[in-house]
C-alpha cells in the first residue's frame, strides 16, 4: 500500500517535481507550500506522512521549529531536509531534533530516491517498535483465558489452534461480558500477525453515518466536515487485526461493503478514487443470534458465512461457574496490585452466594464487583457487604439511589461502580419512557444504536 511522504517546497515547480518523482516510485506525494500549510496538514488533518521531506527556510519560518513541535507531539517519521545554504548551526540542532539527513539543492533525483528509501525504511521501523511497545503491557497467550470448567479449557485449546493458521475471518459469540474481546486480543498477540496492529472498532457506539469514514477512511472534502483526509480503521489495522466488536450493529450497505473488502483485499477511501491494498485478519464478535438476524434479513448471509468459517462460542458464566473458582483470587490480586489493598480470604458465606448467582454481566460484573469490594476493604477479609448481588439485593442499594419525579441522585460515596450508575440511569429513564427505546434515546440525546447496546450490556428491558 502507498505511503504517504509530504513534501514542504515554496518553489512550486520544484515541489510539483519532487512529488512527481516521489510518486513515480510508488509514494502518495502530498505538497505543503509554507509551514503553516503543513502544520495544518500535521495537526488537524492528522496526515500521519512515513516521511517529510522539507527546505529549511520558508516564507514563514524555519522549518526546524516546526520539527520541534512535531517531536514534542510524539509524531513519527522521518524528516529529511533540502538545503541550499544548510549552515553549521542549523545542522547541528536538526541533527539533535532527530533529522535524517540533508540534501542539498538541486538535487540529483537518484540520490533523492536512495535517501528517501532509507528514511522510509527507519520510519517503518521506528513505527513498528511503538506498535510493539503499545501492546507490550497486553502481551498474554491462551493461558489469560482464566477457568477450569472444560468449556474454557476448550476455548483455550481452540484459541491455540487458531492462532497457527492464516485464518482471514473468525466469529465469537456470546453474551456480553464473556471475554469475546480478551480471546481476539490472545489470537492477535500470539499469531503470526503479533507484530502488526490490533485495531478494536465498537460497531454499536458510532452512528451510522460516521461509521462508513471510521471504517474505511475518507479523502479530503468527501462529504461535509471532512476536514483533511484520514485513513480509516481497516487501512490503520493493515498487517495486523481488525477486531469488530458487536458486528450485527452493522448497517446492511457497509456489511456489503466490509464483505468486498474482505474478499478483494481492497479498500477504496472515502471520496477516493484509488483501491488501496489491504493485508489483514478480521475478528468479529456477537452478543446476538446471528442466525436468526440472517434468517430475518438484517444481517447479509454472505458475510455471515465468510466469517464464521471458523466459529467460537463462550459460553455463560452461569455455565460453568466452577470457573469462579479461578477468576476469584486472579482478579482479588490484581485489584490488591493496583490499590495497595491485601485482601486475602474469602469467606464461605461470599463463595456460597457468588455460587448462587447467575451473573448476567458474566465475567465483566464479577470483575466489577471484586474491584468494589477491594477497594472498599477493611481488612484482609473480603467484604461481603459490598457484594451486591442482582436485584434482590440491590434493594438495600437502591435506598442510596434516590428518585423523585424528575431527578435522580446517586451516591458518589464509591458504592457504585460508574456501568452500576449508567444502569441505573439508564433503567430509571427506560421506565419513566414506558421502557421505548426510540423516545429514551431523544431523552438522553444519544442514538438509538448505541441506546441498544448498551441496554443488551446491562441486561434491560425494553417495549421493543
Ligand atoms: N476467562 C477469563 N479470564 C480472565 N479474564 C476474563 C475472562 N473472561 C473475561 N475476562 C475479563 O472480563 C472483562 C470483560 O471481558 P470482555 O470485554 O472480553 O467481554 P466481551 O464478551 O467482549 O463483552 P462485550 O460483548 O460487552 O464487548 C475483561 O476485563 C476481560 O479481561
Amino acid at each position: 500500500m502507498s505511503e504517504t511522504l509530504l513534501v514542504i517546497e515554496d518553489e512550486r515547480l520544484l515541489g510539483a517535481e519532487l512529488c512527481a518523482e516521489l510518486a513515480s516510485s510508488g509514494w502518495d506525494a502530498v505538497q505543503a507550500f509554507d509551514l503553516a500549510e503543513a502544520e495544518r496538514f500535521l495537526f488537524e488533518r492528522n496526515l500521519e506522512p512515513l516521511v517529510v521531506l522539507s527546505d529549511m527556510n520558508l516564507p514563514d519560518g524555519n522549518a526546524l521549529d516546526l520539527l520541534e513541535k512535531v517531536r514534542k507531539r510524539g509524531i513519527g517519521g522521518e524528516w529529511i531536509f533540502l538545503t541550499a545554504y544548510g549552515g553549521i548551526p542549523e545542522s547541528v540542532r536538526a541533527l539533535k531534533l532527530g533529522a535524517f539527513d540533508f540534501l542539498e539543492k538541486p538535487c540529483e533525483l537518484e540520490r533523492l530516491q536512495i535517501v528517501v528509501a532509507g528514511a522510509a525504511r527507519s520510519a517503518q521501523a521506528q513505527r513498528r517498535l511503538s506498535d510493539e511497545e503499545r501492546q507490550r503491557g497486553n502481551r498474554y497467550g491462551p493461558e489469560a483465558f482464566i477457568g477450569r470448567s472444560q468449556a474454557a479449557a476448550d476455548a483455550r485449546d481452540m484459541l491455540d489452534r487458531l492462532s497457527k493458521v492464516p485464518f482471514s475471518g473468525l466469529l465469537i459469540t456470546g453474551e456480553t461480558g464473556t471475554g469475546k474481546g480478551l480471546m481476539a486480543r490472545i489470537i492477535h498477540n500470539v499469531g503470526p500477525r503479533a507484530s502488526g496492529p490490533l485495531i478494536e472498532v465498537n460497531c454499536a457506539a458510532l452512528p451510522r453515518e460516521l461509521m462508513e469514514a471510521e471504517l474505511f477512511g475518507h479523502e479530503a472534502g468527501a462529504f461535509t466536515g471532512a476536514k483533511g483526509r484520514r485513513r480509516g480503521l481497516i487501512e490503520q489495522a493493515n498487517g495486523g487485526t481488525l477486531f469488530l466488536d458487536e458486528l450485527g450493529e452493522l448497517e446492511l450497505d457497509l456489511q456489503a461493503k466490509l464483505l468486498k473488502a474482505i474478499e478483494d483485499h481492497r479498500i477504496r477511501r472515502v471520496g477516493g478514487e484509488r483501491e488501496l491494498e489491504i493485508d489483514l485478519q478480521i475478528i468479529a464478535a456477537t452478543n446476538q443470534e446471528l442466525q436468526k438476524r440472517v434468517a430475518d434479513g438484517a444481517f447479509r448471509a454472505d458475510l455471515y458465512h465468510r466469517l464464521a468459517v471458523f466459529r467460537l462460542e463462550v459460553p455463560a458464566l452461569r455455565d460453568r461457574k466452577e470457573d469462579l473458582e479461578d477468576l476469584l483470587p486472579v482478579f482479588i490480586k490484581e485489584f490488591n496490585a493496583r490499590s495497595g489493598q491485601r485482601v486475602e480470604t474469602v469467606p464461605p458465606s461470599v463463595w456460597s452466594r457468588l455460587a448462587a448467582y447467575d451473573w448476567p454481566g458474566n465475567v465483566r460484573e464479577l470483575r466489577n464487583l471484586v474491584e468494589r469490594c477491594v477497594l472498599l476493604a477493611d481488612g484482609p477479609v473480603f467484604p461481603e457487604r459490598w457484594l451486591y448481588l442482582g436485584e434482590s439485593e440491590s434493594e438495600g442499594r437502591s435506598g442510596a439511589v434516590v428518585q423523585d419525579e424528575d431527578r435522580l441522585c446517586l451516591p458518589l460515596d464509591g458504592t457504585l461502580s460508574l456501568d452500576d450508575m449508567e444502569c441505573a440511569i439508564l433503567a430509571e429513564v427506560l421506565r419513566r419512557n414506558a421502557e421505548n427505546v426510540s423516545q429514551t434515546s431523544r431523552v438522553l440525546g444519544t442514538t438509538r444504536e448505541k441506546l441498544r447496546y448498551r441496554v443488551q450490556k446491562y441486561g434491560l428491558k425494553t417495549s421493543d
